[in-house]
């Protein structure tokens, strides 16, 4: 594919930004069409049978505060038309290896493929081959109704209510996030803990809450190779085994989620204790694999299932809706937008919901190490910005902290805005969710509309050197989400999955591999050397005097 700034359609958004983009006053657009929220709203409805609510849930998707007209839009269009976007999406879901620095397809849609439809790599059908896609989810069916039942036992027979998954990266964020995210939907009687961290505080303060006769650990590792999953692994095996004076018995307490069955056999944990998935699963699109058996374990396997039906629903949506009807590729069309054209270097999603809490820390990995690259399809460094910054906290408590930049700063600052219509949680007689919507509704039309000098004035009683600093900018561009019932498991499948198509339609248009992540590499690789400079003597080799001078003062300080 040709890089983006080439084709036709990137000179004519430019052209089109100077002289209609630049200029668009959102609120002037509001006023001279009363149908601007009608023509740029588009909504999906998920299956009555897998939604929270008895009828089907609506999810409705507001872009008309975006700094677009309908001419904007079309170009868009045009912009992903002449990228192949859909050809690359139609090339992704038929098993092609458009993850080309490493040969391989990325098909992690085949995990949340309920219907069934038939999905193949190079010739095998993964749904129903032997150790395929619907074989590892009748084991985690199995698995976690015995362990939730109590009837999968620990060593010394009692019921096993504490979950250590212990994971980094994709290993931990879906399954932390997905959580979080159905804790009202979770087993009252388990208490789940993640440890990721090398930070040796994360898996002690773990350990140290946990009884040894009814913990199950989860070894969450796609690789099975990486440091800080096998370091932390290790500890946990010896603090298993010290604590049961070597009666545990490590395949009543450990089992591995991985690809990788040799690396999972020398750890000590049983082949039959192993959920399997396919090296077609990037780390940061596992949540939905046997990755996701503490999510499994915690909701039950049938949340689980709706989980992945609502994962399956945005999937078909992205698939089939016309490129100007289609949710996710619009999001990524306005990413595009404003990246390239207005320079924007951030992206801020801001969901109105505690449960939501680490959404935004798992959209980071999705978003930043997929499109966090320079070099195009044919090797040559991008002439145009990719991936923006994305970042994020739960909303009312961020609008207290760093909204203030979102509002008076320098910088155009994207932002999305997620409410759900229902609460689990309708305390005080819906009081908390009505102010919780009037935040979400305010915060948007106060970034639209801004306040002018004439307006900081006619409100009186402000001296006129104040006045500048009591102006709002406005124009700021954000995307309403609107749930429209409660985020229940599929409800939250859906919203996953409308960033996982964004974030393709993203590096789709940008030429880039949004499935790889070299960039990870050279500070593991560094690590390792420097690790064993800490044990010999003297300020390692080779280094800056930076880096030398620190390690030096480390290991006089650290008494190593
Ligand atoms: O699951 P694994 O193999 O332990 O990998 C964990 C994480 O390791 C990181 O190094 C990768 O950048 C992530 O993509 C990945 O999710």
């Amino acid at each position: 594919m040709a890089p983006a700034s080439s084709l036709s359609a990137w000179s004519d958004l430019h052209s089109h930004h100077e002289s209609v983009g630049k200029n668009i006053v959102l609120k002037d657009a509001f006023k001279n069409d009363p149908k601007r929220f009608d023509k740029f709203t588009r909504k999906i409805t998920l299956p009555a049978d897998i939604s929270s609510g008895s009828n089907g849930t609506d999810i409705i998707f507001d872009f008309s505060k975006n700094l677009i007209t309908e001419e904007t839009l079309d170009k868009l269009v045009k912009l992903a038309e002449e990228a192949g976007v859909e050809k690359k999406r139609d090339a992704m879901f038929a098993g092609e290896k458009i993850n080309f620095t490493e040969g391989r397809a990325v098909y992690h849609a085949a995990l949340r493929n309920v219907s069934n439809q038939a999905m193949k790599v190079d010739g095998v059908d993964v749904m129903n081959a032997k150790g395929g896609v619907n074989d590892v989810l009748e084991h985690m069916r199995v698995f976690s109704e015995q362990v939730r039942s109590g009837e999968w036992k620990g060593y010394t027979g009692k019921k096993l209510t504490t979950i250590i998954n212990v994971g980094i990266g994709g290993s931990d964020l879906g399954p932390v996030m997905v959580t979080e995210a159905l804790k009202h939907y979770g087993a009252k009687d388990m208490t789940l803990h993640f440890v990721s961290n090398i930070d040796g505080t994360h898996i002690a303060e773990a350990l140290a809450n946990s009884d040894p006769e009814t913990t199950l650990f989860l070894i969450a590792s796609k690789t099975f190779t990486t440091a800080e999953t096998t370091t932390n692994a290790n500890t946990a095996k010896s603090w298993f085994l010290e604590k049961t004076g070597g009666k545990g018995d490590i395949a009543k307490h450990f089992v591995a989620l991985s690809t990788n069955e040799s690396e999972v056999t020398k750890f000590g944990i049983d082949a039959a204790n192993m959920f399997g998935f396919e090296s077609w699963v990037g780390g940061r699109y596992s949540v939905w694999s046997a990755i996701g058996l503490s999510v499994a374990l915690y909701v039950g396997f049938d949340n689980f299932h709706k989980f992945l039906a609502g994962a399956h629903a945005m999937d078909q949506h992205f698939q089939q809706a016309p490129l100007r009807e289609n949710i996710p590729a619009i999001g990524g069309l306005l990413s595009v937008w404003y990246s390239n054209f207005y320079g924007a270097q951030t992206h801020l999603v801001a969901p109105f919901d505690q449960y939501l809490h680490r959404f935004p820390a798992y959209l980071q990995q999705l978003s930043m190490e997929s499109n966090g690259k320079t070099i195009t399809s044919d090797g040559s460094p991008a002439k145009y910005t990719t991936g923006p910054i994305l970042f994020g906290e739960p909303c009312t408590n961020a609008q207290h902290s760093f909204f203030q930049l979102v509002h008076q700063g320098t910088k155009l600052i994207p932002s999305d805005f997620i409410l759900a219509a229902k609460s689990h949680n309708p305390v005080s007689d819906n009081l908390h969710q009505k102010m919780l919507a009037s935040n979400y509704l305010a915060q948007a039309e106060a970034l639209m509309v801004g306040k002018t000098a004439e307006e900081v004035r006619a409100e009186g009683n402000v001296p006129e050197e104040l006045v500048p600093h009591k102006v709002f900018m406005g124009n700021r561009p954000t995307t309403s989400i609107l749930v429209g019932g409660a985020i229940g498991p599929a409800e939250l499948g859906a919203l996953i999955v409308y960033y996982e198509h964004l974030t393709f339609t993203e590096g789709a248009v940008w030429d880039i591999n949004s499935f790889d992540q070299w960039g990870v590499e050279l500070g593991k690789v560094l690590a390792k050397k420097i690790l064993k400079e800490i044990d010999e003597e003297g300020a390692g080799s080779g280094h800056d005097s930076s880096t030398g001078g620190l390690l030096g003062a480390f290991k006089a300080y650290g008494g190593f």
